[in-house]
């Protein structure tokens, strides 16, 4: 998989030179690219905001800086042989909420594009006009207000990348964490086994592989009613 960052703070993505995601892109597992969209910008000034129409507070992203950063990257990856339509992904307050299953599908994709706004956000025409070259999917990280796309990227970037081939040492791992069978995580210990007048469940010492199964499944369904009843519900 490709994916390609923008973003006018692209220092802020240097944490995917990191742990699990730098080691996988060291290992060509995965091919991270992050750009500098004041690289789009040919004025003294280096200009990617302007004013918005209708008035308002706070400044808006000027779009011809996104398309000219857009069609390189989509023209590159063309010559690259990446062969998919791209999938382009703006992180928003106003966009459908990325959960573990948008993770899922976006890791069977070729290549991601996240354009990551600041200011008030993209001039919307941005959006239109990619939808020509790329499946546009606006995304939120959850209802609250951030102040860019680059922590939205991290995240999202993470939680895609972790589920490739080859990026998690232990893929079973993948299958028992919250959220990827509807369910919150089950608690977890290690040594010492008291610590602090604090107990391991001496269920979990007991060696007995079925009764910790079913233990650690009730574990589940009680913190999922008691903290998500949401996710119980549909
Ligand atoms: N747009 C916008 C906007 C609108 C109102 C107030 C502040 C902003 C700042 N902003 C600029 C870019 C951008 C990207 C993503 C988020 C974002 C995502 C989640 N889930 N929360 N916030 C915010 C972003």
């Amino acid at each position: 998989m490709r994916i390609d960052v923008v973003s006018i703070f692209p220092e802020y993505l240097a944490a995917l030179e990191l742990s699990l995601i730098g080691r996988a892109r060291q290992d060509g597992l995965l091919d991270v690219r992050v750009h500098d969209l004041r690289e789009f910008t040919f004025d003294r000034h280096r200009t990617v905001d302007d004013t918005p129409y209708g008035g308002g507070a706070g400044m808006v992203m000027k779009p011809e800086p996104w398309a000219l950063a857009l069609e390189s990257i989509a023209d590159d990856a063309a010559a690259s042989g990446v062969a998919d339509r791209p999938t382009l992904l703006v992180p928003t307050p106003s966009g459908e909420v990325f959960r573990q299953a948008t993770a899922a599908q976006l890791a069977e994709q070729q290549h991601l594009v996240i354009a990551c706004g600041r200011y008030e956000g993209i001039d919307e025409r941005v959006f239109d006009w990619a939808s020509e070259r790329f499946d546009v999917r606006l995304v939120s990280l959850g209802d609250y207000v951030l102040n860019g796309g680059e922590v939205a990227a991290l995240a999202m970037v993470e939680a895609v990348g972790r589920l490739l081939p080859g990026v998690v040492g232990n893929p079973h791992s993948l299958v028992e964490e919250s959220h990827s069978d509807g369910l919150l995580e089950y608690p977890v210990y290690t040594k010492p086994a008291q610590w602090r007048g604090h107990e391991v469940p001496p269920i979990l010492l007991s060696g007995d592989h079925g009764r910790i199964a079913s233990w650690r499944r009730e574990q589940q369904l009680e913190r999922t009613r008691a903290r998500r009843p949401d996710l119980l519900s549909d």
